[in-house]
């Protein structure tokens, strides 16, 4: 229902990313949209919503260009919700998400018992209905994002663009939000088009990455063809730290100063594993080539070199630095 046709984004000459001939997102589907600071995140998003004249191609929505959309008729179809702290002072909680029904109430704004009733459901659907009575001053950051959040779905829209809402959240607060955006976008057929720089968590959960690499490209595809392509660790690789095809996160990449071979693949040796590349161990495949011989013995206890046995990573780390 969104198709995104020859889109080139950026600003006057300075162009940010070209996009293939023909991308389309379908309703229901969560995008994330990935990218280090700078490559257009914010850019691209504003372009679909129709702020922002693309520098070549075309955003249409069922049909009609962004671009053409009037204000009211944008916003029934359109919800934006940005991580930028809303100058609204002392407002409510209900007055706030009930302002999300304005594209339907017409010029004198008066709610109707259904607009009150969407609002109020919105309020729900993001887990906030005890927040209904407070001020939005009074909100602490993940609070406030979920009535924002609220707001949008009350506008009832077609498409959801989020900016880096969960940037100031803790990762409960994180995965919450994020659980229920894909529970939204999947029950309610809203598409929505989320940037964000949590990675990991976007590759958990996105049914589509879009990746903003730098050089003008850009890159969708399921998480997991994005990461087998290389395409993350083009994006986001740097000296000291490389995205891991084989853990599915980042990990530091310090020079190996010693190679152990480690048998094994229960939670926690995948977990000493963690601890050993932490501390500069290289984890060797071949024993012969290892400096270093890790058994498991049960589950949580390691035989180290055939002789002392760690009941613990601590102790374990203790043996091979000794040795
Ligand atoms: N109005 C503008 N005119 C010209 N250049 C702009 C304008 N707004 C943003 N830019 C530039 O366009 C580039 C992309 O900005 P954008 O905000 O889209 O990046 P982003 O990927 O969202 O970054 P971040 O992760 O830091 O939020 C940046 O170099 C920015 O300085």
């Amino acid at each position: 229902m969104l198709i995104l046709d020859e889109l080139q984004i950026g600003y006057g000459r300075k162009l940010l990313a070209t996009l293939p001939p023909r991308v389309r997102v379908e309703a229901g589907e969560f995008v994330c949209l990935l990218g280090r600071n700078g490559q257009g995140k914010s850019t691209l998003l504003r372009t679909l919503g129709g702020f922002l004249a693309p520098i070549a191609g075309e955003v249409t929505l069922h049909d009609s260009p962004v671009r053409s959309l009037r204000g009211v008729e944008r916003a029934r179809r359109i919800a934006v919700v940005l991580t930028e702290r809303p100058q609204v002072g002392a407002l409510g909680v209900t007055d706030l998400v009930e302002m999300g029904r304005q594209p339907y109430t017409g010029w004198a704004g008066v709610l109707t018992e259904k607009d009150r009733r969407i609002a109020a459901t919105a309020l729900e659907q993001v887990g906030g209905a005890h927040l209904a009575a407070r001020t939005v001053d009074s909100l602490s950051d993940g609070e406030r994002q979920r009535v924002m959040i609220a707001r949008a779905l009350a506008q009832q829209p077609d498409v959801m663009l989020l900016d880096e809402i969960t940037a100031f959240l803790d990762l409960p607060s994180r995965v919450t939000i994020i659980d229920t955006l894909r529970r939204i976008a999947a029950e309610q057929g809203v598409a929505i088009i989320l940037s964000s720089h949590d990675l990991e968590l976007s590759l958990q959960t996105a049914d589509r990455l879009w990746l903003l690499p730098g050089e003008g490209r850009f890159i969708d595809g399921t998480p997991e063809d994005v990461a087998l392509s290389g395409a993350i660790g083009t994006a986001f690789d740097q000296e000291n730290l490389m995205f891991s095809l084989d853990s599915g996160r980042f990990e530091s990449s310090m020079a190996a100063h010693r190679s152990v071979y480690l048998e094994g693949d229960d939670v926690a040796t995948l977990w000493l594993a963690r601890a050993l590349r932490r501390r500069g161990y290289g984890l060797s495949t071949q024993p012969a080539e290892a400096a270093h011989r890790i058994t498991p013995v049960s589950s949580g206890r390691w035989r180290i070199d055939g002789a002392r046995e760690a009941g613990t990573i601590a102790k374990a780390l203790d043996l091979l630095a000794t040795h």
